[in-house]
């Protein structure tokens, strides 16, 4: 069990460097035995470790602003230069279910595990009845934004999204956001002002920012805005401090 979650955690801990890489299978006609060899390698391993699906892409529920923001980002994550395509700033960052399903073979261990576990906010089947989001990080600004979409199973006072379910998505941005820094961090400490409430049904922008970092802290702020920026809705600060997988286990 120890090693199976060591191994989980090592492609966990991929996040943070370029976690989605697969070989590529090349064009059919003139390929090389070594092509086809790669192939088939290729081929056999999704077919071991099949790719968990992807919930930070677009899907109907998304509306005009939702939509808007992640093109703008999306934007940014390729930059073409001579007519060549390279990586740009920011990078979107996938998201599954299960936290787990980022490691390789995560599908499978995903049904071994306690199979019924779902990561919080990606545990409702309707699509846009709760969080619709989706994360871009940008490495050199050492920055995160997500663009989340308040669905209706989200209310807490009339009309208006939930203080618990916005702490959920601060919690889960700087989260993310130091976990990509720092590795595997758990919150010690989550500070929230909430400063206008949000419309149930609408986008915001969270930002996410790197205050420091010391030995096993990282210390993150995070803010949340209206879609077009002017509104300022809630802020906060939050502790993450690194631990390693036997922290995990003895949990
Ligand atoms: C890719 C997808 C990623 C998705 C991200 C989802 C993010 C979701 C994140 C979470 O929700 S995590 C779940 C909620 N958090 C927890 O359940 C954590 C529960 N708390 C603990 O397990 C431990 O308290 C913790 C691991 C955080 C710290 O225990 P340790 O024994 O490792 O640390 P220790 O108590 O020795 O303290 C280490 C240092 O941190 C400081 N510290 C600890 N807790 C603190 C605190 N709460 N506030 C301020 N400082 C704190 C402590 O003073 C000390 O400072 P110094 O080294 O300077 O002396």
């Amino acid at each position: 069990m120890a090693r199976s979650l060591g191994q989980m955690f090592k492609g966990f801990l991929r996040l943070g460097s370029g976690l989605t890489t697969r070989t590529p299978c090349p064009p059919g006609p003139g390929s090389t035995h070594r092509a086809s060899l790669l192939c088939t390698t290729a081929a056999l391993q999704s077919f071991l470790f099949p790719k968990p699906r992807d919930l930070s892409l677009p899907n109907s529920s998304w509306g005009p602003d939702m939509m808007r923001l992640y093109e703008h980002y999306n934007s940014l994550c390729e930059v073409e230069t001579e007519g060549e395509k390279q990586p740009g700033p920011w990078r979107r960052l996938p998201s599954y279910n299960r936290i787990l399903k980022y490691a390789t073979g995560g599908v499978y261990l995903s049904k071994i595990i306690q199979s019924k576990a779902r990561l919080f906010t990606r545990n409702i089947k309707q699509q846009g009845a709760a969080f619709e989001y989706v994360v871009f990080v940008n490495k050199e600004e050492q920055k995160c934004v997500c663009v989340f979409q308040a669905g209706h199973l989200l209310e807490g006072p009339p009309g208006h999204v939930h203080g618990g379910a916005i702490a959920t998505m601060i919690d889960s941005v700087a989260g993310t956001h130091a976990t990509y820094l720092s590795g595997l961090v758990l919150t010690a400490n989550l500070n929230i002002n909430y400063r206008s409430p949000i419309s149930l049904g609408s986008t915001v922008v969270l930002e996410s920012f790197l205050d420091k970092k010391e030995d096993r802290k990282t210390f993150i702020s995070c803010k949340v805005t209206s879609a077009d920026g002017s509104k300022l809705h809630t802020e906060a600060t939050a502790l993450f401090l690194s631990i390693t997988v036997s922290n995990i286990i003895g949990m």
